[in-house]
């Protein structure tokens, strides 16, 4: 038996059904449902437009996201395969985000040679802890205004003073490696440690000398900061900062961006004081002398694809390929002087976006040439004739003589250069460059219309190995960059430092230090792996690495005198 036991109150019956809960909830499902609405029909411009897009099946609500879940390696692997089918553009849908991938060079010249498109994707937003608004991720004219004060900072003039850290750093990481001969080790954390050190030294002009316990701690700082970024891109759980937050990795992460901004700002600090003092030179390590600048010879450099020796597709200038004359004697400054003197002198830049850019140096300087110069190294040990013939062009540069590497001798390194290049085609250390969609983009190989809204992605990595550009792509070959083939290739084809008015501002800085410290290796061992490319597993969290690490075996080698010229 139950009983129905009536409210004694009347009014306070009706009271509860209108509390402030049941008012809210009575509320919420129309608000939603109005939401869901404005939001189907906010979308229906770039539904419309996806439609016309090819792309694998997906699921309802769910799109393609199943297919990006597992080990780094099977999903990069998925998604190459996955890719095979499309050789123009592909559309993925993870969940409601549209994901459209660029492969032809004349899209890709589109998107990259654009000052409209330069917003960079939502996902950038991991790095913000640490770089903030740094030139990395800020965009609009705050952007604009801080590279053109920071593209100067990396013109060639500048770089050639930085040889003498590129030498002594590259003669010590082939000391520390020595105790490695014969043994197979990852030449990674080594390529990584070194470009850490030449980086505090050029960038903010930590020199060895001054450098205590705090430079070290930064080092290791870096380096495990850029392992919980990769970490967070891989495991799609943490994208929102909710989760991240309450995962160790976020406690981790405090702690490490502690260690990093109190040097970059106790560095700040001492430079400014260093400028207020007037004995900037005595702090300012890196000061350039003028006096040792260069000439190159004029007949070096001369070639349609002098580029090249620096990173980028014949014919493609940027801002990084102003005349030397163009860099006047006030420009010449490294680049935390140069930043430091735009500050005193009442400019464009505060302490903290000061910081910002620092830090963004440090970071995108680092990771991409440690997975540069050991997928290098890695295709040395694999491919040992080739490795003979540039063994063979270092002995004719420098016989047996273990002298430091001038820059004249950098431009007569043609055969390392191509295959420097060759590298970066076949694993491009930023296998793919994203940027959000704000207005429709209509490619110039089809008739598809990107909707705004759309995350765009050059697919690097694909590009790089297109059939119809590079015959047998997945072939190892540095005549890839002889320059007769270079010339007729699409300038887009080719685009592993990015290109355009967003293109790498480290490009030409990259280049020489990788050409310093690769020839140093290589003058000193000769590479051998014991893995054929087919082992290789491929991961891209942000950067290209090979999961199971860069394993290789180096032996010391005999340097053979110059041949006598005839
Ligand atoms: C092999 C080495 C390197 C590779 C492959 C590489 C590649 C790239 C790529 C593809 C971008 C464009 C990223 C995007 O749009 O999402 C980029 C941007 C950038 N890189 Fe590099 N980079 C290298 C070395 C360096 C070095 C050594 C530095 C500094 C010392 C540097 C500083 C920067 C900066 C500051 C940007 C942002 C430029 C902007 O948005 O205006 N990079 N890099």
């Amino acid at each position: 038996m139950s009983a129905t036991v009536a409210p004694a109150d009347p009014l306070m019956a009706n009271a509860n059904i209108a509390s402030p809960m049941n008012v809210f909830y009575f509320l919420l499902a129309p608000a939603l449902l109005l939401w869901f609405i404005y939001w189907r029909i906010s979308r229906q411009h770039m539904l419309k437009l996806a439609e016309k897009i090819p792309g694998p099946p997906g699921l309802p609500l769910l799109g393609n996201a199943l297919e990006l879940i597992g080990t780094s390696h099977s999903v990069f692997r998925n998604v190459i395969e996955k890719g095979k089918d499309f050789n123009q553009v592909i559309k993925i849908w993870i969940g409601p985000k549209l994901i459209v991938f660029l492969v032809d060079p004349r899209d890709v010249e589109l998107l990259l040679s654009s000052h409209v498109y330069i917003d960079k994707s939502p996902e950038y937003r991991f790095f913000k802890p640490w770089l903030g608004n740094g030139l990395l991720i800020s965009t609009g004219h705050k952007w604009r205004q801080h590279r053109k004060l920071i593209a100067p900072t990396f013109h060639l003039n500048v770089l050639k003073s930085f040889i003498d850290l590129f030498n002594e750093n590259s003669r010590l990481v082939v000391e520390k490696m020595h105790k490695e001969a014969g043994k197979t080790f990852d030449c990674h954390d080594y390529m990584s440690e070194c470009t850490v050190e030449i980086l505090l030294e050029t960038a903010m002009g930590v020199s060895k000398k001054t450098q205590d316990q705090s430079g070290f701690d930064y080092a290791m700082a870096v380096m495990k900061m850029c392992d919980i970024l990769h970490l967070r891109h891989r495991k799609m759980w943490l994208y929102p900062d909710l989760f991240f937050n309450m995962s160790q990795y976020a406690k981790r992460q405090v702690k490490l961006l502690d260690t990093i901004h109190s040097l970059t700002r106790k560095v700040i600090r001492n430079k400014k004081a260093a400028f207020a003092t007037g004995t900037r030179g005595s702090l300012a390590e890196t000061s350039i002398k003028t006096a040792e600048f260069e000439k190159p010879k004029s007949n070096i450099n001369t070639s349609t694809v002098e580029g090249l020796s620096f990173g980028q597709s014949a014919n493609l200038k940027d801002d990084l390929d102003v005349d030397e004359n163009d860099v006047g004697e006030k420009k010449r400054l490294a680049f935390l002087d140069l930043l430091l003197e735009s500050a005193e002198n009442g400019a464009l830049i505060s302490d903290e976006e000061i910081k910002n850019q620092v830090d963004t140096i440090m970071f995108e300087g680092h990771d991409t040439t440690a997975a540069g110069s050991s997928f290098f190294l890695s295709m040395m040990g694999i491919h040992q004739h080739i490795q003979d013939k540039v063994i063979q062009e270092l002995d004719d540069i420098f016989g047996d003589s273990d002298r430091p590497a001038t820059f004249q001798d950098t431009l007569e390194m043609k055969y390392l250069e191509r295959c420097l290049m060759e590298t970066l085609r076949m694993y491009p250390p930023v296998p793919i460059i994203a940027r959000s969609l704000k207005q429709d983009l209509k490619l110039a190989s089809s008739d598809i219309v990107v909707p705004s809204g759309a995350t765009i992605v050059v697919a690097t990595y694909k590009l790089h190995r297109l059939e119809t550009i590079y015959p047998n792509p997945n072939v190892f070959d540095p005549d890839n960059f002889l320059p007769e083939r270079q010339a007729n290739r699409h300038y887009y084809a080719f685009v592993p430092f990015s290109a355009g008015p967003r293109s790498c501002v480290g490009r030409k800085y990259a280049m020489l230090k990788l050409k310093v410290i690769l020839s140093t290796i290589l003058r000193n061992f000769r590479v051998i792996s014991d893995l054929k490319e087919e082992d290789f597993k491929l991961q891209a969290d942000i950067i290209l690495k090979r999961e199971e690490g860069f394993q290789i075996r180096l032996e010391p080698r005999q340097r053979k005198p110059k041949a006598a010229k005839a």
